[in-house]
């Protein structure tokens, strides 16, 4: 039996192994020990799927010895150690486990807090390692009363505010990606105002490492702050300029900061950690055994899913999440990539663009119509290697325009959908529904209104419209003993017609010259879906 691959990269709870390991189909490799580079390279040559934390970075030269890569599984949140982009070229699909650590997290904040606030470390080690007992030294202040602006208001920023109330703080955030309600439900306040958050008290921020997010609290901000400002970061490092950030912390206008991730990780010679304001943690957001476990077991099952093809749950560059439509989107779906395909076998030359119109509800998913359609269309010419993930990307590196519209009104169908297909050579449009009962069905080719049933072998074969080309037809396809299991016929109001016919078994290229030299024939050409 082939075996799946699944390669640990970093260290991990036991349960993972447990659920790994027993599985007759998969080889699992546990290389958290493995140094990174070389040696974790020659491990992950061969695998399927990889669980990765955020010590293990997944760029390029990493990629570039997992050949055989199909998925990567997050083990947490964050996703700025993996190249996103070269893992979509590439086909692969990344997974995170969004919320298991939350918790964790939310915690470990309060813990930077408190001990801001009391300088907690500071004393214990007065005590514990000078054995020196000087109480006067350790005046704090209280969480009580005080103003906490919390930048980023999801999983992990809104149980911070949730529980920043129970400490009888006053709270306000800045996140201009939910909806106020989402805070003011809670108790919280909502600005879209930054200038508010930099007025507070305390600041910490919870949101991803992005272009938009790096450097967000720099000199300019910190200028604007409150003397003796509390920051706390738990996110990401880098969100808060680390060299401003130790200006400010030398200069004495930030009172303490609480960080718990540095821009460069491991952070052993950070300059951050040589001032006596600052609380510092390796990175342990997400260090709880609860945590921990709870994320071993998503990652390990997601590893699984993924290497048996079955589903890829947290998938982020998956730009398909059927779970999350209704039941009528995927056939419509299926459809379209089929409608690609068959244009791709029909209008064969160098592709100029690929355009989907969409009519009716389907519209609502026109970027998942997309995504299919350009599968659909790219698998005639690069077989399997084309996927969900990387078929935009490998359309758009071939200089194909991707085009697409909605339709609001309908041509009497409840909803439709058309793959437009433009080549150096030709244009073909195909336009599909879905009848009752998830029945598949083109209803129309080059305005050819047809009914088709997307299976099987067919036959296009468009000729002038005159008497005795059908008869014709079946002559040739007899003589080679083809036998015709369905005809349909498109006629429109120029003389012309277009017969699609589903055969039974293959047909030559000898047969198809037969038939492109018949009188009335204006093109041949032949598909299998
Ligand atoms: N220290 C650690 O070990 C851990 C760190 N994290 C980090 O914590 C951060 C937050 O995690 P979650 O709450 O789970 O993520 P989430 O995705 O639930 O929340 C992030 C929030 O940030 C907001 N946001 C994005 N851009 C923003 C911007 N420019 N301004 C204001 N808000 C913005 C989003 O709208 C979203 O509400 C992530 O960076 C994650 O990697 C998470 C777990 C453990
Ligand atoms: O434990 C880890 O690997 C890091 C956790 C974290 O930062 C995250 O989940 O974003």
């Amino acid at each position: 039996m082939h075996k799946r691959k699944i390669v640990v990269c970093d260290h991990l709870h036991k349960k993972a192994e447990e659920i790994l390991a027993k599985e007759q189909d998969i080889e699992y490799v546990n290389a958290a020990d493995v140094p990174k580079g070389g040696p974790l390279y020659e491990k992950i040559k061969d695998a399927d799927v990889i669980i990765t934390r955020s010590s293990t970075p997944v760029d390029k030269e990493l990629l570039e010895h997992a050949k055989n890569l199909k998925a990567i599984v997050r083990a947490g949140v964050g996703v700025d150690n993996v190249d996103m982009e070269e893992c979509s070229r590439r086909g692969i699909i990344v997974m995170n486990v969004p919320t298991a650590n939350t918790i964790a997290a939310v915690e470990l904040t309060f813990a930077h807090m408190l001990s801001c606030m009391r300088a907690f470390p500071y004393a214990h080690n007065q005590l514990k390692l000078e054995r020196i007992w000087k109480r006067e030294a350790w005046i704090g202040n209280e969480l009580k009363g005080k103003k906490l602006g919390i930048i980023g208001f999801g999983n992990i920023g809104s149980r911070v505010g949730k529980r920043a109330l129970a400490f009888e703080m006053e709270v306000i955030t800045y996140d201009p990606y939910i909806s106020p309600e989402k805070a003011t439900n809670l108790g919280v306040k909502y600005t879209t105002d930054f200038n508010d958050i930099l007025a507070c008290d305390i600041i910490t921020i919870h949101t991803p490492k992005t272009k938009e997010t790096i450097n967000m609290i720099d000199r300019e901000e910190i200028a604007k702050m409150k003397d003796g400002v509390i920051l706390i970061n738990c996110a990401r490092g880098g969100l808060y300029n680390e060299d401003a950030l130790y200006e400010g912390l030398k200069s004495g206008k930030i009172k303490f900061a609480g960080i718990d991730v540095f821009a460069k990780e491991p952070a052993t010679d950070n300059k951050l950690l040589e001032l006596d304001n600052v609380t510092v943690t390796p990175h342990l957001g997400a260090n709880t055994e609860e945590s921990q476990e709870k994320i071993a077991i998503g990652a390990a099952t997601q590893a699984l899913e993924a290497a048996r093809g079955i589903s890829y749950p947290n998938a982020l560059n998956l730009p398909i999440k059927e779970d999350e439509m209704p039941p009528f989107v995927k056939p419509y779906l299926e459809l379209t990539q089929k409608m690609g395909f068959l244009a791709a076998q029909v209008n064969k030359g160098a592709y100029k663009s690929i355009k989907v119109i969409a009519e009716g509800e389907i519209g609502e998913y026109i970027k998942s119509l997309i995504t299919f359609a350009v599968v659909g269309v790219l698998k005639e010419s690069l077989g399997e290697t084309i996927n969900y993930v990387n078929a935009e990307f490998v359309a758009k590196e071939r200089g194909i325009e991707i085009l697409s519209k909605k339709n609001p009104e309908t041509s009497g169908y409840k909803n439709k959908v058309t793959v437009k297909l433009t080549t150096d050579r030709d244009i073909i449009e195909i336009s599909g529904t879905i009848f009752e009962e998830n029945v598949q069905r083109i209803v129309d080719i080059n305005h050819f209104a047809l009914d088709v049933e997307p299976k099987g072998k067919m036959i296009l074969f468009k000729n002038t419209d005159v008497p005795g080309v059908i008869g014709e037809v079946g002559m040739i396809l007899a003589k080679h003993n083809i036998n015709i299991a369905d005809f349909r016929l498109g006629r429109d109001n120029h003389g012309l017609a277009l017969a699609v016919i589903i055969v039974d078994d293959d047909v030559s290229k000898d047969v198809l010259k037969e038939l492109a030299d018949l009188k009335a024939c204006l093109s041949v050409s032949y598909a299998i879906l």
